[in-house]
């Protein structure tokens, strides 16, 4: 978020100015003004840009759009005849009576007023289906630019923020392109006062008029509660639409991490396209109800002329008094209302739609070529690296931190809690990119690697595995495009999932649940490690993979992960036993790396690690961390 502070910049100016003296300080008055000036220019001037931004994402609308002002001009014509067939009436009322003035008035009145409604319902629903679709269209695109986003925005950016934009600002700012056309659609009629006057001239007359009332109140409920129904189905359709974005949001590392972020936006879309088609069903149900109101009370129209035609045959009414009834039955009351209540809606829909155009002009951080080599050895260096996170830019969580992966070698990462062995994690799976310094896979940057080729070969199996509300067979073969059976087999074998799953009902077609629920610890474990191994990684990450588990399923685990050989594998273990056999220890210590070497000279060197499994390794006190 943008955020000016031209009191804070006016005051630095000032302060410099009245030291030089009053004629620089005039001068730098003057600069404040004028850029005070230019600041009040440019955001007068924002609206107008959001607006024009927002009508050049309507450009795929263009044909309904013109459709609906067509119809909206047509709607307007035939309203605007309506007072002169009212004049014809009263002629035909006051001359000596010609029933066929009279008639083809009526039936003109009638063919007009009908095409007025027509025309109404159609301009309607062409707005609705405009807006519908260019809903659906802003939240794709907004969509699309937060599954790409930086790790770090959605920690300076909460998950309310996210939901509320993708469902209320989206919405919002597409009403209001048809906002300036919504005054004419919401009208209200008649009020309270214009039923006294209505009395006043004619109470038989009134009485007749309200007759209306309780038929349409009638009407209103039925209609109501069917469109309640339509209503709540939209509403369960769109708290669908964002439980899918709310999950792919919460597990946007794992997104990211299996390149997934296509299969979570054609989920997305498939719920969106649901929500537009409710929408048009209760959108196009809306229209026919208010065509067939609007017939009803031209009817009643007629129905009072016709009463009023006798009550001046008989004395009781004068024309003129028919045709103010008749006007103020016309009247429709609140127009100045609506037309304040649609500034203050323009202004809040384009309010929405700075907060979600600045989302969706979001700048990246973390970029990616396109290297995709068919060979890849799996030699990592981290060279330099020193990273803050933009939460907190002022502390370095590592600091020229500097090792060696050997292809197919096992590297440890150990170290106090807080010291940054996480942060290394995050930045060899590319979720941030270092402030200095480079981490080099094969020799080659990771940023200059093809997304989804990089997330295939580096695979993460971590302490909470990130699984998604759907299927064990899904789980697993997560963000994969293309696999073989065999593949699928031998990786379900060798992860031990076999040995649960077929004692489920459905095996593997059995819903774990959200966040994976519904399976124990070990279970999901197993599922993440079985992911893992169908996507045949080059390089491995085990973030504290059994520091949770009993010491039955820990054994499990071990066993599956054996499988793992020949990748270059990175271990953060809280448990000693799983890293003495490493081929390199790494003692990170303070967001540096303090001690380096194998397990046996780390303990000669009797420093830190050495230390550390005295106090903190000690195997019998499994709940001590490292
Ligand atoms: N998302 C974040 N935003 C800001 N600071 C963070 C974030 N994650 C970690 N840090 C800070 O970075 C430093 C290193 O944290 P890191 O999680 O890498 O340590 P760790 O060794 O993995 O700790 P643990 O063993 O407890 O997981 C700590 O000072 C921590 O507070």
């Amino acid at each position: 978020m943008r955020k000016n502070n031209p009191k804070g910049r006016g005051n630095a100016t000032q302060n410099s100015c009245t030291s030089i003296g009053t004629r620089v300080f005039a001068t730098g008055i003057r600069c404040v003004e004028d850029h005070t000036m230019m600041q009040v220019v440019q955001e007068e001037r924002r609206p107008l840009r959001t607006l024009i931004r927002l009508l050049s994402l309507s450009r795929p609308d263009v044909v309904p759009i013109c459709g609906a002002f067509l119809f909206l001009v047509a709607a307007v014509i035939s309203e605007m005849h309506m007072p002169s067939f009212t004049g014809q009436i009263i002629d035909a009322l006051n001359s000596k009576f010609d029933s066929n003035t009279f008639a083809s008035a009526i039936f003109f009145m009638g063919l007009t007023s009908f095409g007025g409604s027509f025309s109404a319902g159609c301009r309607g629903g062409l707005f609705m289906l405009t807006i519908s679709r260019l809903t659906k269209r802003v939240r794709q695109c907004l969509f699309s630019s937060f599954v790409k986003q930086d790790i770090a925005f959605f920690e300076t950016t909460s998950k309310g923020d996210i939901t509320t934009c993708l469902s209320s600002d989206a919405s919002l700012m597409s009403r209001s392109l048809a906002a300036n056309v919504n005054i004419l659609l919401r009208s209200l009629v008649m009020t309270v006062g214009i039923y006294c006057f209505m009395i006043q001239l004619c109470w038989p007359l009134a009485l007749l008029s309200a007759l209306e009332s309780p038929i349409t109140i009638t009407a209103e409920k039925i209609y109501n509660k069917y469109y309640q129904g339509l209503v709540s189905s939209v509403k369960k359709s769109i708290v669908k639409s964002n439980q899918v974005a709310g999950e792919s949001i919460y597990h946007i590392r794992a997104v990211r991490s299996h390149g997934a972020e296509k299969v979570e936006q054609k989920m997305y879309n498939g719920r969106l396209e649901e929500t537009h088609h409710f929408k048009i069903h209760r959108d196009s149900v809306r229209a026919t109800y208010l065509l067939f109101m609007r017939l009803f009370q031209l009817g009643m129209r007629v129905l009072i002329l016709w009463y009023g035609h006798r009550m001046i045959k008989s004395g009781q009414m004068t024309p003129g008094n028919l045709v103010s009834f008749i006007l103020y039955q016309m009247e429709i009351g609140g127009y100045v209302q609506t037309l304040v209540e649609l500034h203050i809606d323009l202004i809040e829909s384009l309010e929405s739609a700075e907060k979600v155009f600045e989302y969706m002009d979001h700048k990246l951080s973390v970029l990616c070529g396109d290297l995709a080599p068919d060979q890849l050895k799996g030699h990592v260096t981290f060279n330099n690296i020193s990273f803050s996170y933009s939460t907190c830019p002022d502390q370095k969580a590592l600091k020229n931190v500097s090792f060696e992966m050997k292809p197919g070698s096992v590297t440890a990462l150990v170290g106090v809690s807080g010291g940054g062995k996480s942060t290394c994690v995050a930045l060899l799976k590319h979720l941030y990119e270092p402030q200095s310094g480079e981490i080099l896979l094969d020799g080659r940057p990771l940023k200059d690697y093809d997304h989804k080729y990089f997330h295939q070969k580096v695979a993460v199996v971590s302490q909470e595995p990130e699984l998604f509300s759907c299927s064990i067979h899904n789980n697993i073969t997560y963000g994969l495009d293309r696999y073989s059976e065999d593949v699928l087999q031998t990786a379900v074998k060798q992860a031990h999932v076999n040995s649960f799953v077929h004692s489920l009902k459905d095996g593997y077609d059995t819903e774990v649940g959200e966040r994976g629920g519904l399976l124990s610890g070990g279970q999901k474990q197993r599922i993440a490690i079985a992911r893992a191994l169908i996507r045949q990684p080059q390089i491995l990450i085990l973030d504290e993979v059994t520091s949770s588990l009993d010491t039955e399923s820990e054994k499990m685990i071990q066993n599956a992960l054996a499988c793992f050989k020949t990748q270059t594998r990175l271990i953060v273990a809280h448990r000693l036993k799983t890293i003495e056999s490493a081929d390199q220890i790494i003692v990170i210590d303070k967001g540096s790396v303090s001690e380096k070497g194998t397990h046996m000279e780390l303990m000669k060197k009797k420093g830190i690690y050495y230390k550390l499994r005295e106090s903190r390794f000690n195997e019998d006190d499994p709940e001590t961390t490292c």
